[in-house]
Order: structure tokens, then sequence, then C-alpha cells
């Protein structure tokens, strides 16, 4: 199992040992020891899945207070995935991060509390699945502008207009975002 750092301290992403052999593969999605020695030392208390049309665009999303650290990963399909540093203490506030986990490349991004966290997907029935350190409070949950200009995010969208709830279409800009002080 590898560590890769972003940049931005505390949000890493994590590539699994994958043993494949002629039947297909197997990874160990989560095991508390291995993923403590490389600094994942969480205890988990909700687990989530969700399934996305091609073009899907969920977030940006957060809790404040009582914020979740996400541990993230796909297993069907692929997503751009998306993490903005709100910690205003942080030298890289306001900063984001995006990379593809799909299920060909069996990444993980570890997103501690204090970050947004959004996705696209990239295709049909792409399954995203991921682990939260603190339970859903849907009365404590805020939404950051996906297209906010001063996030300037490049999703790579190749002209198509995301699919957004009227929730994330509805997201508030940075600069009036609840940010973790
Ligand atoms: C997130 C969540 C939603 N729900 C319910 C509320 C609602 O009726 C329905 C769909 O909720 P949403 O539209 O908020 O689902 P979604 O847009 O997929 O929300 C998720 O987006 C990504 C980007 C994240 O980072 C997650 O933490 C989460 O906020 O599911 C729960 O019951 N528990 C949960 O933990």
């Amino acid at each position: 199992m590898k560590r890769i750092e972003t940049g931005i301290e505390g949000l890493f992403i994590i590539e699994p040992r994958v043993f494949d052999d002629d039947r297909g593969f197997f990874l160990e999605s989560w095991h508390a020891a291995k993923f403590a020695a490389i600094g994942l030392d969480e205890r988990f208390v909700q687990d989530n899945h969700s399934r996305s049309a091609r073009g899907v665009l969920r977030g940006l999303h957060y809790q404040n207070p009582h914020p979740q650290g996400k541990l993230m990963r796909v297993v069907s399909g692929s997503v751009w995935d998306v993490a903005v540093d709100l910690r205003r203490a942080s030298p890289t506030f306001g900063r984001c991060f995006g990379l593809e986990l799909s299920e060909r490349n069996h990444r993980m991004l570890w997103v501690p509390p204090g970050f947004a966290h959004g996705f696209l997907t990239l295709e049909d029935g792409t399954d995203f699945l991921y682990k939260c350190t603190e339970p859903y409070e849907p009365a404590q949950e805020h939404v950051l502008l996906w297209n906010d200009p001063a996030l300037g995010i490049d999703w790579p969208l190749d002209g198509m207009e995301p699919i957004l709830s009227a929730k994330d279409s509805r997201g508030a800009p940075l600069a009036a975002c609840k940010v973790f002080d």
C-alpha cells in the first residue's frame, strides 16, 4: 500500500496493493493497522454508496460543525474527485485538489475534516463508496458552489452541462462559506 502526497497537508492518495490473478483481483479496501501505518488512524462510523449516471456532479459538500473525514473510492466507472481546503489557518486555504478515481486505478482519496468535497462522474453506472468519521447531520451540511470562479476548478466536462441536485445548484461561493477557524 502506498501513500501519495497531494501538496495539501493531511490530504493524501492511497494506492492499495492489488493482487491480480486469473480469477480477477483482490485488494484490502480497509485494514485498520495497515492504514494507520501510513497515517490514516481513524474510527469510521458510517459507510456510504452512491450510483450516478455520467455527467452527475455531487457537491461540493461539508459539515460544520462536526466535519466528516472521508475515505473515497470507486468500484465501478470513474469520477473526477475534488477536495477544497476550508481550514482558514491552513497555508493552502481555498486550494482545490482533483484526481481521477476509477474501477481501474483502484485509488482512494483521504479527505480529512475541514474540506469541502465533490465529484463529477465520467461514466454511466459509476458506484462511489466512502467511509465517514462522523455521522451525516443534514442540519449541519453546507454546499460550496461547484463553479465558484474563486475556486477555479477545471471540471472535465468537455462542454457537457453537469446534472446537479437543486441543493447543489444553489451552493454558496467560497467568500460566503462557513469555513473552519
Ligand atoms: C449524504 C447522505 C444523504 N442521505 C440522504 C439525504 C437525501 O435524501 C439523499 C441524497 O442526499 P444528497 O443529495 O446530499 O447526496 P449526495 O449529493 O450524494 O451527498 C454526498 O455528496 C458527496 C459529494 C459527499 O461528499 C458526501 O459526503 C455527501 O454529501 O440521501 C442520507 O440519508 N445520509 C447521508 O449520509
